[in-house]
């Protein structure tokens, strides 16, 4: 048994998450709390947001990030979000400088309550990714899912937000294809050997794309904000959008720019749920009582 931590349950367009405070603390949230608290139907989440005391001059605070099956992730869009709202409420403060696995993310709260977060530049190296064998165009790589001469899915674009994605185009509905089965094919298919997040991208118009994504370590989510990245950067890349679009996934839009200097900042809301305490080695919780500090 650990101390317990205060936690916040809330969600970057249906990305269900939950933002804990680890700060004045040694210890870390372990994979088996995740596990834990992702069974229980009260605190399913998509990913752990863990705020720890900074660790890295320039910065005000260090955040690790786990997937709902207890693995790492090095970068999440939606709970960077969701972690700027908590602060912003708790502090006053608008702008926060963040060490993540990714690197160092500047983020800040608009007057209007929608976030944003500079997601650093987007990776294209195979090494990068990483990929399993060289590919020197990434933009579109050898893999395909379904029969060999009728792909269902294939030819997807490849890139890293710090963490990996790939992006396959269709022309039709996002939803008319089974994710739930091609998604986990994918994600552990051996051109991955960090596994990846799998999204599918229909482009609408120069400045607009719907997506769904299969996320690696935590399976469909309403919403992924670096897969949001990756297909907007991918659009972009291969000549298929502008650098500046909407990505809206099945929770709603997110606004994309990767801008002239590489950086690519995402731009949406974050919404609180409930608030609570929990073990960060067991995972065991209870809820904070209606109107307690
Ligand atoms: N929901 C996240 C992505 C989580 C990352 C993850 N599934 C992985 O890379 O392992 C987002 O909004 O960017």
């Amino acid at each position: 048994m650990a101390q317990p931590a205060a936690f916040a349950k809330m969600n970057g367009l249906g990305n269900e998450i939950i933002v804990a405070d680890m700060r004045g603390r040694g210890d870390r949230v372990l994979p088996a709390a995740a596990v834990a608290l992702a069974a229980d139907p009260a605190t399913r989440f998509d990913q752990i947001m863990a705020i720890h005391d900074p660790r890295v001059g320039g910065t005000d605070y260090h955040v690790e990030i786990l997937n709902a099956d207890g693995s790492a992730a090095q970068a999440c869009g939606n709970g960077m979000r969701c972690v700027v709202q908590a602060l912003a409420a708790e502090t006053g403060r608008r702008s926060f400088v963040f060490a993540t696995a990714a690197g160092i993310l500047e983020a800040r709260e608009h007057e209007d309550g929608l976030i944003s977060v500079d997601m650093g530049r987007p990776r294209f190296g195979w090494q990068e990714i990483p990929l399993a064998e060289e590919f020197r165009d990434t933009r579109m790589i050898e893999l395909q899912v379904g029969p060999i001469d009728a792909p269902v899915l294939h030819s997807p674009s490849v890139v890293s937000m710090g963490n990996p994605h790939a992006v396959f185009w269709v022309e039709d509905d996002v939803n008319a294809y089974d994710l739930a089965r091609f998604g986990p094919l994918l994600e552990h298919h051996p051109m991955f050997p960090e596994r990846a997040n799998i999204t599918i991208a229909r482009v609408t118009a120069r400045d607009a794309m719907t997506i769904r994504t299969w996320e690696r370590g935590a399976g469909l989510t309403r919403a992924c904000g670096s897969a949001a990245c990756a297909a907007a950067v991918s659009g972009a890349r291969t000549g298929r959008t502008d650098r500046q679009v909407t990505v809206t996934v099945p929770g709603g839009p997110l606004e994309i720019a990767w801008r002239e200097d590489d950086h690519v900042v995402m731009t949406g809301p974050a919404e609180w749920e409930f608030s609570g305490r929990f073990d960060p080695e067991t995972g065991a919780w209870e809820r904070d009582t209606e109107g307690a500090a």
